[in-house]
């Protein structure tokens, strides 16, 4: 039967980037994506404002909600001391299995842990399985209707403290209005909008980068 997008996209990295190099796994993603086939990475353009933000915070603990094909937690998990914690979380087994072996062809996985399950059942379980007292940075690459709930959930759970940054890709397209709405709003957040594109397209997206107050 046919293969699916993330088993191709395996194949392009497993034939065009070096193991153990992840700025060439990086790199064949984005060639891939761009000139074979679209695949809803973070992808080149956004990938910059997100290394930049990593960057800045430094984070000692980060969450990724969406792993899909670990091209992000690739770009974030190069960024990090070796000390640091990465936890990923995605839903679909078929794009966890293809994740798992894109962050080691990158060989990352020392940092990186990729947890199988749903954001809403795994984050208030993140303090007791994984010894995390709060979360330095949270990408927020997973599904738009979840990102307003999960961010409101991990409040909730004492998962943020004072400075902890979630940033939320496809904050525009798809777009996710009521999170943009809340964390622009609410006196708990100091938030920015870092405008960009869609990954490989010209549509216009954006990154929306927001400092919890505490
Ligand atoms: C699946 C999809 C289709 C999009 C689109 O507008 N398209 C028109 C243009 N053509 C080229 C591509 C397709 S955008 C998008 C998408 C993009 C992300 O970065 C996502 N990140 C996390 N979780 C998501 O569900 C997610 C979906
Ligand atoms: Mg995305």
């Amino acid at each position: 039967t046919r293969s699916t997008r993330p088993q191709r996209l395996l194949a392009a990295v497993q034939k065009n980037a070096t193991r153990g190099d992840p700025r060439s796994v990086v790199k064949a993603i984005d060639e891939f994506c761009r000139y074979t086939e679209w695949a809803m990475n973070v992808g080149d353009e956004k990938g910059c404002i997100l290394d930049s933000v990593v960057s800045e915070v430094n984070p000692a603990t980060v969450l990724e909600l969406g792993t899909y094909c670990g091209y992000s937690t690739v770009r974030i998990a190069t960024l990090l001391p070796p000390d640091a914690k990465l936890i990923t979380l995605e839903f679909n087994p078929d794009f966890a299995v293809i994740a798992r072996q894109v962050i080691a062809w990158a060989g990352q996985e020392e940092k990186v842990h990729l947890v199988e399950g749903s954001s809403g059942d795994l984050i208030p379980k993140m303090k007791e399985q994984f010894g995390v007292k709060s979360f330095d940075l949270v990408f927020l690459d997973h599904w738009k209707d979840r990102y307003l709930p999960d961010a409101k959930l991990m409040e909730e759970c004492g998962l943020l403290g004072k400075g902890s940054v979630l940033l939320a890709d496809n904050v525009i397209c798809p777009g996710s209005p009521d999170y943009l709405d809340y964390v622009r709003n609410s006196p708990k957040y100091r938030s920015q909008y870092f405008k960009s594109h869609l990954e490989y397209t010209k549509v216009e997206d954006g990154l929306e980068k927001s400092v919890f107050l505490g």
